[in-house]
């Protein structure tokens, strides 16, 4: 049985559950997405090139990928210390930092953030989408010193020629339709997880189909989709029943795109970004429905103007917003304190 069995493993080390508190699941620290960058459209070079100004704030809230800069949130080290420390005024515990290979992981800046701000940081093993993987990741087998073996070296042993442990796996990256590459390292991540019992977190094609298609992968590949979370099925899934036939597959149900709000989601224009108070509404239907034992919320926090710095909401939004919100709404102090603290604790708790 592996040291981590019962335990929650950050970058500072083994701790036990019940220190984790509130605790956001789904957020990035430092990292970099100009695999991501969409061209801005004619006559907008301007406005894509210029320094970040509020006077341009709008127009990078609907278009924040088509700003280079904007994509380099790992320029931002001690803005990003300075919002944990808020983090932790406001409540908050830990953070699961879903940065993995191929959007710059930086561990020793988590190490470094979790020991100035006392906030528990969780980080991610694992690759992001196909169009990061690298010519070696593509070559590599599932087994014998192989994919498999580097995602479990990454969490028994450290990451990135450190000795900084992961705490999950992910966020596992899956575009749609999902790429070769992406199914090996799928299949890779449900036998790290046999051998590890540890966490899983996968990041779905921008499909209806590709959440429930990423989890028969894992499935058939001997996976614990109990102890897997979904991500982004804010901008994901839609329609209520198709919500409840995935539900069904077991998965956390994870709403992680809290306080972006915009009116055309460059990565699929057929979708139409919900907003904070749609996300309410969609937690309140999982809950009437049964499912309040696996929701978890985060912001993913993935871009330089989300940061208060730049005028955005910040890691706190939900702790300060959000949850008002949710009470309002009928939904309960103890299923807030739930999907806050319960479930995540019983996500990221090794078997
Ligand atoms: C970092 C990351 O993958 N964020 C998700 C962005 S998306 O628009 O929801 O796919």
């Amino acid at each position: 049985m592996p040291e981590q069995s019962g335990k929650v493993q950050t970058v500072l080390g083994l701790i036990e559950p019940g220190q984790l508190g509130r605790t956001m699941t789904h957020e990035h620290l430092t990292m970099t997405f100009e695999c991501s960058h969409v061209p801005p459209a004619p006559g907008d070079e301007g406005l894509a090139a210029a320094p970040i100004e509020m006077k341009h704030l709008h127009w990078l809230q609907q278009n924040p990928y088509s700003h280079s800069e904007n994509l380099l949130l790992n320029q931002e080290i001690e803005a990003v210390k300075e919002e944990l420390l808020c983090y932790r005024k406001a409540g908050g515990g830990s953070i699961v930092e879903n940065t993995t290979t191929g959007i710059t992981r930086n561990l020793p800046v988590l190490r470094k953030l979790a020991k100035e701000t006392g906030v528990h940081i969780i980080a991610g093993a694992g690759y992001y989408v196909d169009v990061t993987h690298s010519d070696e990741t593509r070559k590599m087998t599932v087994e014998k010193v192989c994919l498999t073996d580097i995602i479990v070296s990454e969490v028994l042993h450290g990451a990135d020629g450190t000795d900084i442990r992961c705490g999950v796996i992910g966020e596992i990256g899956t575009s749609w339709p999902i790429t070769e590459s992406e199914k090996k390292v799928l299949r890779a991540t449900a036998h790290a997880q046999t051998q590890l019992g540890c966490p899983v977190i996968i990041h779905p094609g921008r499909n209806k189909a590709a959440p429930g298609e990423a989890i028969r992968i894992l499935q058939e590949a001997g996976g614990n989709i109990s102890k897997t979370v979904m991500s982004h099925l804010d901008r994901t899934l839609f329609d209520q029943q198709e919500l409840l036939e995935f539900a069904k597959m077991g998965s956390y149900l994870e709403y992680d795109l809290f306080g972006t709000e915009m009116l055309n989601y460059p990565f699929n224009l057929d979708v139409d970004m919900p907003s904070d108070s749609q996300r309410v509404q969609a937690l309140a239907f999982l809950i009437r429905e049964g499912y309040e034992d696996r929701i978890l919320i985060a912001h993913d926090i993935h871009t330089k103007h989300r940061l208060t710095k730049y005028g955005g909401h910040g890691f706190s939004h939900i702790l300060k917003n959000i949850v008002p919100k949710m009470l309002s709404r009928g939904i309960t102090q103890n299923q807030v304190e739930k999907i806050l603290i319960e479930n995540p604790k019983q996500w990221l708790t090794f078997k």
